[in-house]
């Protein structure tokens, strides 16, 4: 793989963290950033300090507030924007993308209103769904930018745009492997995050080791029925995309996702949370889209009803928890047959 241009579509946290892994293998990088102040000083000083502290990216990255420019004379295309703000984003860009671009997807979430996965989001946008692939798996950016040893998963229909994808990320610090089940790899990333949530209002209640593992073994069972009514492998749910995912986003210190439900269980509200840490906590949006697709299939989702009913509906954490422990236990796993 010769040295080709990079159109990296955001500068958030693992935006600025997968230009920089990009980069490293020799690849021009030019990112695309909603805001102004971060092109200023990822161009000016190689740092994007306010979304990742203690980090200089390569020299071969520059930024722009221009679509046109980020995207004109690219080989390839990676979309790293919250899930709230991608469909605007790719409708931005649609008139700069070739119809045989390779495109990444890392972005976690499940669109409100369309149950759409985010590759499905962008490609409604810029058309030929074939050459979009999604990368998800336990990967902090706070991590992956100093060298930590990682590892990811890469769905994509097409073999071949999933090895060129698989090619421009893979290092002996980042292990990548392919998927063919994109409903699967992409569902448990918007879901862990949920879960994730929850384990931090667990934890910031005062609950134990064992609620917590409780929380994410019961998370993985309602995770693997939706995956598998929506026509994905419930074994996805068990790879990095699945169980690894939700393990680092459940625990890690570094999730807004578990720490965001820490501060909600000590009294702070969700968009006091977003606006002090700046950052985007997608599994408070995933809440309510999930479930939404989970009624439309028809399927349990507990944990993930119990989370919406919290945030959204007004519904007390001492009542969602009584009705959560009053349940009658059912089969270990029901909902995985035909
Ligand atoms: N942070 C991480 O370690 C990881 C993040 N992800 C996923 O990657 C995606 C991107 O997340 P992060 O880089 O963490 O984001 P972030 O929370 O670090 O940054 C937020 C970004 O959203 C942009 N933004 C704000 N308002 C906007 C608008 N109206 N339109 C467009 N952009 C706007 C900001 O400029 C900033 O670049 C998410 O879906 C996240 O789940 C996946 C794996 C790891
Ligand atoms: O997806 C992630 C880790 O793989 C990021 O999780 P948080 O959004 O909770 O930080």
């Amino acid at each position: 793989m010769s040295d080709m241009r990079i159109a990296l579509i955001g500068t958030g946290s693992w935006g600025t963290a997968m230009a920089g892994l990009v980069a490293s293998h020799g690849h021009d990088v030019v990112m695309w950033s909603y805001d102004a102040d971060p092109v200023i000083e990822i161009n000016e000083r190689h740092t994007n300090a306010c979304y990742l502290k203690d980090y200089t990216l390569p020299g071969n990255v520059t930024a722009t507030n221009s679509h046109e420019e980020a995207l004109t004379g690219a080989d390839a295309a990676i979309f790293a924007v919250p899930s709230a703000f991608l469909r605007g984003v790719a409708r931005d860009c649609a008139p700069y993308v070739s119809d045989s671009l390779p495109v990444l997807c890392l972005a976690k979430g499940i669109e409100l209103g369309t149950g759409l996965l985010m590759s499905d989001v962008i490609a409604s946008e810029i058309g030929h769904p074939e050459r979009i692939a999604a990368l998800s798996g336990p990967n902090h950016a706070e991590e992956i930018c100093h060298g930590s040893l990682s590892a990811s998963t890469i769905a994509c229909e097409s073999v071949e745009v999933g090895e060129f994808f698989k090619e421009l990320t893979l290092s002996p610090a980042f292990r990548v492997y392919l998927s063919s089940d994109m409903v699967g790899v992409e569902l448990c990333g918007a879901m862990k995050n949920v879960m994730a949530i929850i384990c931090g209002i667990a934890a910031g209640s005062g609950m134990g080791d064992n609620a917590l593992a409780l929380i994410m073994t019961r998370g993985l069972a309602e995770i693997s029925r939706l995956v598998h009514a929506c026509g994905g492998e419930a074994m996805t749910c068990m790879g990095l995309a699945g169980m690894g995912d939700l393990i680092v986003t459940c625990t890690s210190r570094h999730s807004r996702n578990r720490t965001f439900g820490e501060a909600f269980a000590h009294g702070e509200s969700l968009e006091e949370y977003q606006s002090r840490r700046r950052m985007v906590v997608e599994g408070a949006a995933a809440a309510r889209s999930v479930s939404e697709l989970a009624r439309s299939k028809g399927v349990d989702v507990p944990l993930t009803f119990a989370l919406e009913s919290v945030l959204y509906g007004g519904v007390t954490l001492e009542s969602v928890l009584e009705t959560l422990v009053n349940r009658i236990p059912n089969e270990e796993f029901y909902g995985l047959d035909e």
